[in-house]
């Protein structure tokens, strides 16, 4: 490091102290804290994120949200060139970068951390780094402190994408790093015209009729509402109204987090909507649940990530079947494209059962979109899902490129045919959904553009296969990571002998499944549990939190 950048960083960096007494690290989804205790740590993840740009010479994003969390909460996290989330290889750097003490210790830690990495910090290259916020009033001082972060580096460039949503935030580098412009309203234009093209493309026949094109949606009171309200403008055939767009407080009784975790009617929600197609954002729009509010009570029937997972597979299963029918018609040749499902352990067993009765693949990960992302970008076409809504559908760069040049043949020999529909809506798919991460708007109007094509209701979708009854609990402990998990985190081998325990409630009920690990986001234990019964899968959850209780600890203790 030249004395320039080392003067610059202790000069800058001496205005960043981190807060005594607590430890950050990277969790499921970057870092997550009281906003108040963040300004260092997204001052320094603003360095990571010019860094990281010097070495992969790319655009890289930084997104200042905490998502569901509540609105004192904040955090930040980072897209790399791809658009996916920072290589996990890079995460033991962000800890000892959050964590190191004063910054002495922080340049030399870069220091030592730039010439492992050959990265070339001598000023000739630029570093661009694309900044977002959500609509938190903290994410504006936040701001600022990614900024000097970015600018601590000599030649780094910051560019403010202002008050955007995370997956928006993930396009705009995917794009920008491909060449392509990265404007939001490119971004709008590109879901609007595939999204017309898919319904173009619906069957004759299929079309809803009435209240069928009605859509009510849940913005959490965050940014995700705001947006819907620019690109619902742009879109024909489907009728939206959005609710809970900024003006109540952010994810208090409303958004996708609440609804999947609460079961529970949304703030704005009520009787009105009794047979209404319904659906909610989380506070940064990278989520999407869908209800049906029930007569007479404050429930819902949920129809959660994993249904609409399963409706993105039967609609992506047909037409690989139409597309890789034989010549004669008779013989489906559907493997011939390799099509993966990845979910993880909080996934309803019975999706999992449907899933793999439609004959597909099911692979399993820990929480957290960086690994099912990574699992599904193994596949030709890969669809993520986590229960709780946030999930995508990838599409290989090699299958795109052959799904381009099959469609083009079909064009000149075969315009309309089945098979040419097929292929065209296939990519319509892959340039309608995120590429990059999971995105609550794309999968939306995925979502709307299927059951128009298959002519169904919410009702008729939701009877896909029924859940099992399943309740999740969430328990302060002193120290939440006293709990390592293996084994896609359905096994928990510390603290020794809880398994064993866990086991033996398991036993106790019909169809049961249990699991704890510790919250990435949060500072929790999480309890899973399912049963045959509702009143069975509370039980089995209440006596499993009880146990990591005993075994842990109480907070207070
Ligand atoms: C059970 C659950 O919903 N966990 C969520 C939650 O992570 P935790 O590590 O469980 O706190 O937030 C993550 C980020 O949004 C999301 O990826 C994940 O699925
Ligand atoms: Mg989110």
């Amino acid at each position: 490091m030249n004395d320039q950048q080392r003067s610059l960083l202790l000069d800058i960096s001496s205005r960043f102290s981190p807060p005594k007494g607590v430890k950050l690290s990277y969790g499921t989804s970057g870092y997550r804290e009281d906003a108040a205790l963040l300004e260092s740590t997204v001052y320094r993840v603003g360095i990571l994120a010019a860094l990281r740009s010097l070495k992969t010479r790319a655009v890289i994003g930084l997104m200042i949200t905490a998502s569901h969390n509540k609105i004192s909460d904040n955090g930040v996290k980072v897209a790399d060139p791809s658009g996916g989330m920072l290589t996990q290889d890079w995460e033991p750097f962000a800890d000892s970068l959050a964590n190191t003490p004063d910054s002495h210790s922080l340049v030399q830690l870069i220091d030592a951390f730039v010439k492992r990495e050959n990265i070339p910090l001598d000023g000739e290259q630029d570093a661009k780094v694309f900044l977002g916020r959500d609509t938190r009033p903290s994410g504006f001082s936040l701001l600022e402190a990614a900024k000097q972060g970015v600018a601590s580096i000599v030649s780094a460039i910051a560019t403010d994408m202002g008050v955007v949503t995370t997956p928006q935030l993930h396009w705009m580098v995917r794009a920008r790093n491909k060449g392509l412009e990265a404007s939001e309203n490119n971004y709008y234009n590109q879901l609007s015209s595939s999204f017309r093209c898919l319904l173009e493309l619906t069957p004759q026949g299929s079309r809803p009729s009435g209240t069928n094109n009605k859509l009510i949606v849940d913005g959490a009171d965050g940014v995700g509402g705001e947006k819907l309200e620019n690109l619902k403008g742009m879109l024909s055939g489907l009728h939206i109204e959005v609710r809970n767009s900024g003006d109540g407080l952010l994810n208090e009784g409303v958004g996708a987090d609440y609804v999947q975790k609460e079961k529970i009617v949304p703030r704005g929600f009520g009787p009105a909507e009794v047979g209404v197609r319904c659906a909610s954002l989380d506070g940064d729009a990278d989520r999407l649940v869908y209800f049906l509010v029930q007569p007479n009570s404050n429930k819902i029937e949920l129809v959660d990530g994993d249904k609409i997972m399963a409706l993105f597979a039967l609609f992506i299963q047909e037409q690989l079947s139409i597309l890789n029918k034989s010549e004669d018609g008779t013989v489906n040749r559907p493997h011939q494209t390799r099509l993966g499902i990845v979910q993880t352990a909080y996934a309803n067993g019975a999706s999992t059962d449907y899933l793999k009765q439609l004959g597909l693949q099911v692979a399993f990960t820990p929480t957290g979109v960086k690994h099912l992302h990574e699992k599904a970008a193994e596949y030709d076409i890969g669809i993520y899902f986590e229960a709780n809504g946030h999930g995508t559908i990838l599409f290989s760069e090699t299958y795109l490129c052959a799904l381009e040049d099959t469609n083009n043949d079909l064009l000149s020999s075969s315009k309309g045919s089945e098979k040419q529909k097929a292929a065209s809506r296939l990519l319509s798919v892959s340039k309608l959904i995120n590429q990059a991460v999971g995105d609550a708007l794309s999968g939306l109007l995925l979502v709307e553009a299927i059951l128009q094509h298959m002519g169904w209701s919410i009702h008729r979708w939701n009877e896909l296969y029924h859940d099992l009854p399943s309740r999740q609990l969430k328990v302060k402990v002193a120290d939440r990571s006293a709990v390592v998990t293996t084994n896609a985190e359905t096994v928990a081998v510390k603290p020794s002998g809880i398994q064993e325990a866990i086991n033996a409630e398991i036993a106790k009920y019909p169809q049961g499944r249990s699991f704890i690990r510790p919250s990435g986001t949060e500072d929790v234990v999480r309890v899973y549990a399912e049963a045959s019964t509702q009143e069975g899968a509370d039980g089995l959850a209440n006596s499993v939190a009880k146990l990591v209780d005993n075994f842990l600890g109480s907070s207070s203790s």
